[in-house]
Formats: structure tokens, sequence, C-alpha cells
């Protein structure tokens, strides 16, 4: 039987006046999901996580937050989902746990529930040691860590996420996907994150989307997405020769495994499933060809992005 989704759209479409910002956009996404919403500036991701949240509304098409419609149930939506803008805003002169507890209060948690579930967000963001210091004194890293912890303290079953990193050095970056990564896994929170920082984006995401001009263009797990940008294999393999024999590429697409050979000049360009450098060199070796160089690469997030990207 197929559960709920946490999130489910139906042909979402918004329009502006003269912009068509979400183009019947699909999307269903599970529970406990890191889904990574991606597309270039304009794309739409913005105005799609607005209409999750009710806080606008869509021009046709349906949406779904745990089952509940955003537009006909603001209020039981906004229950469950939190949202993490990239610049977080905070009282400077509060510390961080009067900053967590005005959160508490304005989602009506009682003072006496709300002192242990402020001291578990601090603990899952790190910050317990600096609980009682001024947040105007606190780094970038260290506000955006409060900010998770704020969107914590209401439970959420969901959470979006928008450019969680920016600002932020590669050590501080990755201390957040940490955070995230166990937030999600721990409490089975299903995140939507937003981000032009690629390979940040593929470390902790199950899945994307990528939107482009409105519209959905890819979706699915990254290694499918990068299958499928290559036709069909996982690796790609350049080779370049001297002087190749007539039937080289041929004798290349006989090995096993090797999915596609495009041949350009002195360069070889193989798609295969595993890596078959060996196989390839020998192949190369046995046509009597001289091997000048073999580099292989696994397609990342970044070449998928730019494909889909310039496609849309
Ligand atoms: N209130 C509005 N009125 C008119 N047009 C709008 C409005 N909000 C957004 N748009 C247009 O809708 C399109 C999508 O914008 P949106 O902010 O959703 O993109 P985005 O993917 O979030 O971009 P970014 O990565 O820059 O945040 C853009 O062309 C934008 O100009």
């Amino acid at each position: 039987m197929n559960e709920q989704a946490v999130v489910e759209t139906v042909d979402l479409t918004k329009s502006y006046r003269n912009v068509t910002a979400v183009d019947k956009l699909n999307l269903r996404i599970e529970e406990g999901e890191i889904f990574g919403f991606l597309g270039p500036n304009g794309a739409g991701k913005t105005t799609t996580v607005l209409m999750l949240l009710g806080l606008t509304e869509p021009t046709s098409g349906t949406a779904r937050v745990c089952g509940h419609n955003p537009t006909r149930e603001p209020l039981q939506v906004k229950r469950i989902t939190g949202y993490l803008p990239e610049k977080v805003g905070f009282y400077e002169d509060l510390t961080a746990r009067q900053n967590l507890a005005y959160t508490t209060r304005l989602n009506d948690l009682a003072d006496e529930d709300a002192s242990s579930v402020i001291n578990e967000a601090l603990n899952i963001v790190g910050l317990s040691d600096v609980a009682d210091q001024k947040v105007g004194k606190f780094s970038r890293g260290m506000k955006q860590r409060l900010g998770i912890a704020d969107v914590l303290v209401k439970h959420p079953r969901m959470v979006f996420l928008d450019e969680p990193t920016s600002g932020l050095d590669p050590d501080g970056a990755n201390q957040i996907l940490d955070t995230i990564a166990q937030m999600s896994k721990e409490h089975k929170i299903t995140i939507v994150l937003s981000s032009h920082q690629l390979p940040m984006v593929q470390r902790i995401c199950d899945r994307v989307g990528i939107l482009v001009k409105g519209r959905l263009v890819a979706e699915g797990p990254i290694e499918r997405l990068g299958r499928e940008a290559l036709g069909g294999g996982r690796f790609r393999i350049e080779v370049q020769v001297s002087q190749p024999s007539p039937n080289l590429d041929e004798s290349i697409r006989r090995i096993n495994g090797v999915v596609s050979v495009e041949k350009s000049g002195d360069f070889l360009f193989i798609t295969c499933d595993q890596d078959l450098r060996p196989q390839i060199a020998k192949a190369i070796v046995d046509s009597n060809t001289l091997l000048v160089q073999m580099k292989i690469q696994d397609y990342g997030l970044e070449e998928i992005y730019m494909k889909y990207f310039r496609e849309g």
C-alpha cells in the first residue's frame, strides 16, 4: 500500500501577471527524506515553498503537506513545518536560550515543557555551552546552528532549509550538514534543502529535483540522474591515443560493461557501468595503438545540474 507522502503536489502552478513562476509541478517527497530542491535564480523554488507553507495561493493544481491543504488548512501546516530562511533573524541582545523561549511561546508551548525542549535542541546543534550568551556575539555559523535549533523546538515533521550553509567556511558548512543529516535521521524529519552549493547537496541528499523556469526538468536519486545524463553508464572514461587503429573503437565497444564509445580525433569518450580502465588499456595496446592518457570521471551533481540547466 502507498503510504501518505509528506509533500505531494499535482500540477501545482503559480502565475504572476506575466510570469509562470511554477508550471505544473508534480512532486512527491516521503517521510524522512532529505530532498535537494535545486535550480537557478528565479526558477520558482521560493514560490513553491511559499505555496507549500500556505503563504501564497496556487493559481491551479493542488498541494498537500502531510495530507493537509496549505491554502485551506494553513494553521495545521504551520504547526508541522519549519522554515529556515537564508538569513536568520534573532534578537541580538537576548541569549540563545531566550530567543528559543520566545519561539516556543509563539508556538504555545507551556514554559515547563519548553525548557527541556530548548535544552534538547541546543544539545543537538552543539550550542549548550553558549546557551546563555547574547546572540549578538555569535558567529555566522553559530547563528545558523541556532536557526536549526529554532526550527527544532517546534518538533516539525518537515523543514524547509534555504541555503543553510551560505557564508560559512567549509568546516562550518560540513558541521551544519552533519547536524541536518542527524536531525533528519534521529527524528525522522523530512528535509527540503535549497542550495546552489552542489557538492554539499550531493553529500547529504537522498534525492534531488531540478527546477528550471518553473518546470521540474529532472528528479530522482543523484546516481540514477548521473546514469541517465551519461546515457546509461555510471562512469565516463576519457582516453587520448596516438594514431588510433581504425577498429579501435569497435574493439572497445565489445568490452563487457561498455555502454557507449564516442570518437573525436585522438580522443575516445567511453561510458560504462564499472571502472573498466584495465580492460580498455589492454584493448588499446592489443590494437597496436599508443595510449597517451586516460582519465575517469564519476558523474556528479555538478555535471548533472549543468546538463539539465542547459537543456531547460
Ligand atoms: N510576488 C511576485 N510578483 C511577480 N513575480 C514574482 C513574484 N515572486 C516571484 N516572482 C517571479 O517568479 C519567478 C520565480 O521566482 P522565485 O523567487 O520563486 O525563484 P527562486 O527559484 O526561489 O529564485 P532564487 O534562487 O533567486 O531564490 C521569478 O521570475 C520571479 O521574478
